[in-house]
Protein backbone atom coordinates (compact mmCIF):
# COMPACT_ATOMS: atom_id res chain seq x y z
CA UNK A 1 0.00 0.00 0.00
CA UNK A 2 1.39 3.84 -1.05
CA UNK A 3 -0.51 6.38 0.78
CA UNK A 4 0.16 9.74 0.57
CA UNK A 5 -1.79 12.96 2.10
CA UNK A 6 -1.65 16.23 1.38
CA UNK A 7 1.40 16.69 -0.23
CA UNK A 8 2.89 19.58 -0.93
CA UNK A 9 6.44 20.37 -2.35
CA UNK A 10 8.03 23.69 -3.57
CA UNK A 11 11.10 24.54 -5.70
CA UNK A 12 12.23 28.37 -5.05
CA UNK A 13 9.28 30.45 -6.69
CA UNK A 14 7.33 27.08 -8.31
CA UNK A 15 4.84 24.89 -6.31
CA UNK A 16 5.37 21.44 -7.97
CA UNK A 17 3.07 19.40 -5.84
CA UNK A 18 0.17 21.18 -4.45
CA UNK A 19 -2.30 19.35 -2.02
CA UNK A 20 -1.65 15.35 -3.69
CA UNK A 21 -3.52 12.52 -1.86
CA UNK A 22 -4.27 8.99 -2.71
CA UNK A 23 -4.10 5.52 -1.74
CA UNK A 24 -2.70 2.76 -4.25
CA UNK A 25 -3.45 -1.03 -2.72
CA UNK A 26 -0.75 -3.31 -2.65
CA UNK A 27 -0.10 -5.83 -5.62
CA UNK A 28 -1.21 -3.50 -8.09
CA UNK A 29 0.94 -1.25 -10.86
CA UNK A 30 -0.57 2.49 -11.13
CA UNK A 31 0.55 4.24 -14.40
CA UNK A 32 1.70 8.41 -13.25
CA UNK A 33 0.51 10.12 -16.33
CA UNK A 34 0.77 13.68 -16.91
CA UNK A 35 1.70 16.33 -19.08
CA UNK A 36 5.50 17.64 -18.90
CA UNK A 37 6.34 19.94 -15.79
CA UNK A 38 3.19 18.32 -14.19
CA UNK A 39 5.58 16.95 -11.53
CA UNK A 40 5.63 13.07 -11.77
CA UNK A 41 9.42 13.18 -10.97
CA UNK A 42 9.31 15.18 -7.94
CA UNK A 43 6.47 13.25 -6.56
CA UNK A 44 8.30 10.25 -7.13
CA UNK A 45 11.29 11.54 -5.42
CA UNK A 46 9.39 12.66 -2.63
CA UNK A 47 7.49 8.96 -2.36
CA UNK A 48 11.20 7.58 -2.67
CA UNK A 49 11.95 9.64 0.59
CA UNK A 50 14.60 11.16 -1.41
CA UNK A 51 13.33 14.94 -1.34
CA UNK A 52 11.22 16.24 1.45
CA UNK A 53 8.02 17.83 1.10
CA UNK A 54 6.99 21.32 2.58
CA UNK A 55 3.86 19.29 4.15
CA UNK A 56 1.78 16.77 4.25
CA UNK A 57 2.33 12.37 4.89
CA UNK A 58 3.43 10.12 2.68
CA UNK A 59 3.26 5.93 3.78
CA UNK A 60 4.76 2.65 2.10
CA UNK A 61 3.79 -0.28 3.64
CA UNK A 62 2.98 1.12 7.22
CA UNK A 63 6.41 3.18 7.69
CA UNK A 64 6.32 7.03 7.79
CA UNK A 65 8.62 7.91 5.16
CA UNK A 66 9.13 11.08 6.25
CA UNK A 67 9.85 10.58 9.76
CA UNK A 68 11.79 6.78 8.91
CA UNK A 69 13.00 7.55 5.33
CA UNK A 70 16.00 4.79 6.04
CA UNK A 71 13.45 2.25 6.95
CA UNK A 72 11.20 3.21 4.31
CA UNK A 73 14.40 3.11 1.82
CA UNK A 74 14.52 -1.23 2.46
CA UNK A 75 11.48 -1.40 0.93
CA UNK A 76 11.75 0.63 -2.30
CA UNK A 77 13.22 0.13 -5.11
CA UNK A 78 13.34 3.49 -7.21
CA UNK A 79 14.66 4.36 -10.93
CA UNK A 80 15.19 7.23 -11.45
CA UNK A 81 14.48 9.29 -15.40
CA UNK A 82 18.53 9.77 -15.38
CA UNK A 83 20.04 7.32 -13.91
CA UNK A 84 23.88 6.84 -13.25
CA UNK A 85 26.02 3.65 -13.49
CA UNK A 86 29.18 3.08 -12.28
CA UNK A 87 30.78 2.75 -15.71
CA UNK A 88 34.10 0.93 -14.82
CA UNK A 89 32.36 -1.54 -12.64
CA UNK A 90 31.43 -4.61 -14.44
CA UNK A 91 27.36 -5.48 -14.18
CA UNK A 92 28.19 -7.91 -11.22
CA UNK A 93 29.80 -5.58 -9.23
CA UNK A 94 26.91 -2.89 -9.79
CA UNK A 95 24.42 -5.27 -8.51
CA UNK A 96 26.46 -6.47 -5.87
CA UNK A 97 27.34 -2.91 -4.51
CA UNK A 98 23.54 -2.11 -4.80
CA UNK A 99 22.48 -5.03 -2.70
CA UNK A 100 25.41 -4.50 -0.18
CA UNK A 101 24.09 -1.02 0.24
CA UNK A 102 20.74 -2.10 0.83
CA UNK A 103 22.07 -4.69 3.34
CA UNK A 104 22.24 -7.77 1.51
CA UNK A 105 25.50 -9.69 1.83
CA UNK A 106 27.30 -13.51 1.30
CA UNK A 107 26.44 -16.31 -0.64
CA UNK A 108 22.69 -14.90 -0.80
CA UNK A 109 23.49 -11.87 -2.48
CA UNK A 110 25.77 -13.69 -4.86
CA UNK A 111 22.67 -15.91 -5.86
CA UNK A 112 20.40 -13.17 -6.24
CA UNK A 113 22.48 -11.33 -8.67
CA UNK A 114 22.47 -14.09 -10.90
CA UNK A 115 18.76 -14.51 -10.38
CA UNK A 116 17.89 -10.64 -10.61
CA UNK A 117 20.63 -10.45 -13.64
CA UNK A 118 18.50 -13.73 -15.44
CA UNK A 119 15.76 -11.61 -14.75
CA UNK A 120 16.55 -8.64 -16.82
CA UNK A 121 18.35 -10.63 -19.31
CA UNK A 122 21.66 -9.51 -18.97
CA UNK A 123 23.06 -12.52 -17.23
CA UNK A 124 25.68 -13.03 -19.94
CA UNK A 125 26.54 -9.01 -19.56
CA UNK A 126 27.58 -10.03 -15.87
CA UNK A 127 31.31 -9.75 -16.11
CA UNK A 128 30.99 -6.78 -18.98
CA UNK A 129 31.86 -3.20 -17.74
CA UNK A 130 28.16 -1.25 -17.60
CA UNK A 131 30.37 1.39 -19.55
CA UNK A 132 30.76 -1.11 -22.55
CA UNK A 133 26.72 -1.93 -22.19
CA UNK A 134 24.29 -0.34 -24.57
CA UNK A 135 21.74 1.95 -23.74
CA UNK A 136 19.21 -0.88 -23.57
CA UNK A 137 21.79 -2.92 -21.66
CA UNK A 138 22.53 -0.20 -18.70
CA UNK A 139 18.47 0.50 -18.29
CA UNK A 140 18.11 -3.64 -18.13
CA UNK A 141 20.97 -3.21 -15.27
CA UNK A 142 19.30 -0.15 -13.65
CA UNK A 143 16.23 -1.91 -13.15
CA UNK A 144 18.31 -4.63 -11.33
CA UNK A 145 20.00 -2.59 -9.18
CA UNK A 146 16.13 -1.02 -8.13
CA UNK A 147 14.85 -4.49 -7.56
CA UNK A 148 17.50 -6.61 -6.14
CA UNK A 149 16.72 -6.34 -2.64
CA UNK A 150 13.53 -7.40 -3.39
CA UNK A 151 11.41 -4.25 -2.49
CA UNK A 152 7.97 -4.18 -1.74
CA UNK A 153 7.69 -0.81 -3.99
CA UNK A 154 9.39 -0.22 -6.74
CA UNK A 155 8.94 3.33 -8.22
CA UNK A 156 10.18 3.98 -12.09
CA UNK A 157 10.30 7.00 -14.00
CA UNK A 158 10.13 6.56 -17.36
CA UNK A 159 11.64 2.71 -17.49
CA UNK A 160 10.87 1.96 -21.14
CA UNK A 161 12.87 5.07 -22.65
CA UNK A 162 15.92 3.63 -24.60
CA UNK A 163 14.10 0.17 -25.19
CA UNK A 164 13.62 -1.77 -28.43
CA UNK A 165 10.30 -3.09 -28.40
CA UNK A 166 11.42 -6.93 -27.76
CA UNK A 167 12.99 -5.12 -24.53
CA UNK A 168 9.61 -3.26 -23.79
CA UNK A 169 7.39 -6.59 -24.08
CA UNK A 170 9.83 -8.05 -21.83
CA UNK A 171 9.56 -5.01 -19.32
CA UNK A 172 6.02 -5.37 -19.57
CA UNK A 173 6.42 -9.01 -18.55
CA UNK A 174 8.50 -8.55 -16.17
CA UNK A 175 5.81 -5.91 -14.12
CA UNK A 176 3.57 -8.53 -14.42
CA UNK A 177 5.17 -11.07 -12.65
CA UNK A 178 6.68 -8.41 -9.73
CA UNK A 179 2.81 -7.50 -8.90
CA UNK A 180 1.71 -11.07 -8.93
CA UNK A 181 4.75 -11.30 -6.27
CA UNK A 182 3.00 -8.97 -4.12
CA UNK A 183 5.25 -5.74 -5.35
CA UNK A 184 3.35 -2.68 -5.61
CA UNK A 185 4.45 -0.80 -8.72
CA UNK A 186 4.21 3.16 -9.73
CA UNK A 187 5.48 3.59 -13.40
CA UNK A 188 5.98 7.18 -15.03
CA UNK A 189 5.78 7.38 -18.80
CA UNK A 190 4.08 9.04 -21.32
CA UNK A 191 3.85 5.82 -23.32
CA UNK A 192 0.13 5.02 -22.45
CA UNK A 193 -0.21 2.62 -25.09
CA UNK A 194 2.31 0.16 -23.21
CA UNK A 195 1.33 1.63 -19.94
CA UNK A 196 -2.03 0.10 -20.72
CA UNK A 197 -1.37 -3.66 -21.05
CA UNK A 198 0.02 -3.81 -17.43
CA UNK A 199 -1.38 -1.18 -15.43
CA UNK A 200 -4.17 -2.00 -12.93
CA UNK A 201 -4.96 2.00 -12.11
CA UNK A 202 -3.95 5.59 -13.66
CA UNK A 203 -3.21 8.94 -11.73
CA UNK A 204 -3.22 11.77 -13.92
CA UNK A 205 -1.21 14.96 -12.29
CA UNK A 206 -1.41 18.41 -13.95
CA UNK A 207 -0.11 21.11 -12.89
CA UNK A 208 0.99 19.84 -8.79
CA UNK A 209 -2.60 17.97 -8.74
CA UNK A 210 -4.19 15.29 -8.91
CA UNK A 211 -6.86 15.66 -11.36
CA UNK A 212 -7.81 12.00 -11.85
CA UNK A 213 -7.63 8.72 -9.98
CA UNK A 214 -8.86 5.43 -11.73
CA UNK A 215 -8.63 1.47 -10.87
CA UNK A 216 -9.01 0.05 -14.61
CA UNK A 217 -9.32 -3.61 -13.78
CA UNK A 218 -12.26 -2.40 -11.25
CA UNK A 219 -13.96 -0.24 -14.26
CA UNK A 220 -13.50 -3.09 -16.62
CA UNK A 221 -15.29 -5.01 -13.91
CA UNK A 222 -18.03 -2.91 -13.49
CA UNK A 223 -17.85 -2.84 -17.31
CA UNK A 224 -17.81 0.88 -16.70
CA UNK A 225 -15.21 3.39 -18.57
CA UNK A 226 -17.22 2.73 -21.72
CA UNK A 227 -16.88 5.11 -24.65
CA UNK A 228 -20.15 5.73 -26.65
CA UNK A 229 -19.65 7.20 -30.20
CA UNK A 230 -23.13 8.19 -32.10
CA UNK A 231 -24.36 9.79 -35.18
CA UNK A 232 -27.70 10.71 -36.38
CA UNK A 233 -28.77 10.51 -40.15
CA UNK A 234 -29.65 14.45 -39.78
CA UNK A 235 -28.67 16.84 -37.30
CA UNK A 236 -31.16 17.45 -34.28
CA UNK A 237 -30.57 20.41 -31.75
CA UNK A 238 -31.85 18.06 -29.22
CA UNK A 239 -28.85 15.38 -29.08
CA UNK A 240 -26.88 16.98 -26.61
CA UNK A 241 -30.21 17.71 -24.04
CA UNK A 242 -31.28 14.26 -24.75
CA UNK A 243 -27.70 12.51 -23.89
CA UNK A 244 -26.82 14.76 -21.33
CA UNK A 245 -28.19 12.93 -18.14
CA UNK A 246 -26.50 9.59 -19.50
CA UNK A 247 -23.38 10.60 -19.80
CA UNK A 248 -20.50 10.18 -16.95
CA UNK A 249 -20.20 12.77 -14.25
CA UNK A 250 -16.38 12.54 -14.41
CA UNK A 251 -16.35 13.16 -18.15
CA UNK A 252 -17.47 16.01 -20.51
CA UNK A 253 -20.13 15.21 -23.44
CA UNK A 254 -18.80 15.83 -26.58
CA UNK A 255 -21.55 16.54 -29.28
CA UNK A 256 -22.62 19.02 -32.18
CA UNK A 257 -26.41 18.54 -33.32
CA UNK A 258 -25.17 15.36 -35.31
CA UNK A 259 -22.82 13.17 -33.50
CA UNK A 260 -21.62 12.82 -29.77
CA UNK A 261 -18.76 11.01 -28.18
CA UNK A 262 -18.62 10.27 -24.28
CA UNK A 263 -17.98 7.76 -21.33
CA UNK A 264 -20.97 5.83 -20.28
CA UNK A 265 -21.56 4.49 -17.01
CA UNK A 266 -24.42 2.28 -16.79
CA UNK A 267 -24.57 -1.52 -18.30
CA UNK A 268 -26.44 -3.03 -21.06
CA UNK A 269 -29.51 -2.25 -20.11
CA UNK A 270 -29.13 1.29 -19.42
CA UNK A 271 -27.60 1.21 -22.87
CA UNK A 272 -30.66 -0.44 -24.72
CA UNK A 273 -33.14 2.44 -22.77
CA UNK A 274 -30.56 5.06 -24.05
CA UNK A 275 -31.41 4.04 -27.20
CA UNK A 276 -34.69 3.34 -27.29
CA UNK A 277 -34.94 7.11 -25.86
CA UNK A 278 -33.18 8.86 -28.66
CA UNK A 279 -36.03 6.83 -30.98
CA UNK A 280 -38.79 7.04 -29.02
CA UNK A 281 -37.96 11.11 -29.13
CA UNK A 282 -37.48 10.62 -33.01
CA UNK A 283 -33.69 10.93 -33.16
CA UNK A 284 -32.63 9.33 -36.57
CA UNK A 285 -29.37 7.21 -34.69
CA UNK A 286 -27.89 5.91 -37.75
CA UNK A 287 -24.55 4.94 -35.82
CA UNK A 288 -23.72 3.80 -32.51
CA UNK A 289 -20.23 2.06 -31.02
CA UNK A 290 -19.41 0.69 -28.12
CA UNK A 291 -15.50 0.50 -27.08
CA UNK A 292 -13.48 0.35 -23.93
CA UNK A 293 -12.08 3.99 -23.04
CA UNK A 294 -8.29 3.47 -23.97
CA UNK A 295 -5.77 4.91 -21.26
CA UNK A 296 -4.94 7.34 -23.93
CA UNK A 297 -8.87 8.78 -23.81
CA UNK A 298 -9.33 8.45 -20.70
CA UNK A 299 -6.08 10.23 -19.69
CA UNK A 300 -6.61 13.28 -22.77
CA UNK A 301 -10.21 13.26 -21.88
CA UNK A 302 -9.23 13.98 -17.44
CA UNK A 303 -6.69 16.72 -18.83
CA UNK A 304 -8.98 18.05 -21.30
CA UNK A 305 -11.51 18.76 -18.87
CA UNK A 306 -9.18 19.99 -16.03
CA UNK A 307 -8.50 22.50 -18.29
CA UNK A 308 -11.66 23.93 -19.23
CA UNK A 309 -11.51 22.30 -22.73
CA UNK A 310 -14.37 19.97 -24.37
CA UNK A 311 -17.78 20.14 -22.97
N1 LIG B 1 15.37 21.82 -9.44
C1 LIG B 1 14.29 22.54 -9.76
N2 LIG B 1 14.22 23.86 -9.50
C2 LIG B 1 13.13 24.59 -9.79
N3 LIG B 1 12.03 24.07 -10.38
C3 LIG B 1 12.04 22.77 -10.69
C4 LIG B 1 13.17 21.93 -10.40
N4 LIG B 1 12.89 20.67 -10.80
C5 LIG B 1 11.64 20.72 -11.35
N5 LIG B 1 11.14 21.97 -11.27
C6 LIG B 1 9.81 22.42 -11.73
O1 LIG B 1 8.82 21.68 -11.01
C7 LIG B 1 7.77 21.29 -11.89
C8 LIG B 1 7.60 19.79 -11.84
O2 LIG B 1 8.76 19.17 -12.40
P1 LIG B 1 8.88 17.59 -12.57
O3 LIG B 1 10.25 17.31 -13.10
O4 LIG B 1 8.48 16.95 -11.30
O5 LIG B 1 7.78 17.31 -13.71
P2 LIG B 1 7.51 15.99 -14.59
O6 LIG B 1 6.04 15.79 -14.57
O7 LIG B 1 8.37 14.88 -14.12
O8 LIG B 1 7.96 16.46 -16.05
P3 LIG B 1 8.48 15.63 -17.34
O9 LIG B 1 7.30 14.88 -17.88
O10 LIG B 1 8.90 16.72 -18.26
O11 LIG B 1 9.61 14.75 -16.89
C9 LIG B 1 8.13 21.85 -13.26
O12 LIG B 1 7.44 23.06 -13.46
C10 LIG B 1 9.61 22.09 -13.19
O13 LIG B 1 9.98 23.19 -14.00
Amino acid sequence: MIGAGELVYEYPGKRALDSVSFLLPAASITALVGPNGAGKTTLLRCIAGLDEPYSGSIEIAGIDVLRHPREAHRHIGYLPDHFGLYAELSTRQCLLHAGRSRGLGGEALDARVVEVATQLGIVDKLDDKAGSLSRGQRQRLAIAQAIVHRPSVLLLDEPASGLDPESRAGLSELMRRLRSEGMTLIVSSHILAELEEYCTGMLVLQQGRVVEHRLLEQQTAQGTGRMIRLRLAQASTRLRELLAPHVSARTPLDADTQKASFEFSGGDDELSALLQSLLAAGLPVCELSVEQASLQDAYLRAVEHDRGGVS
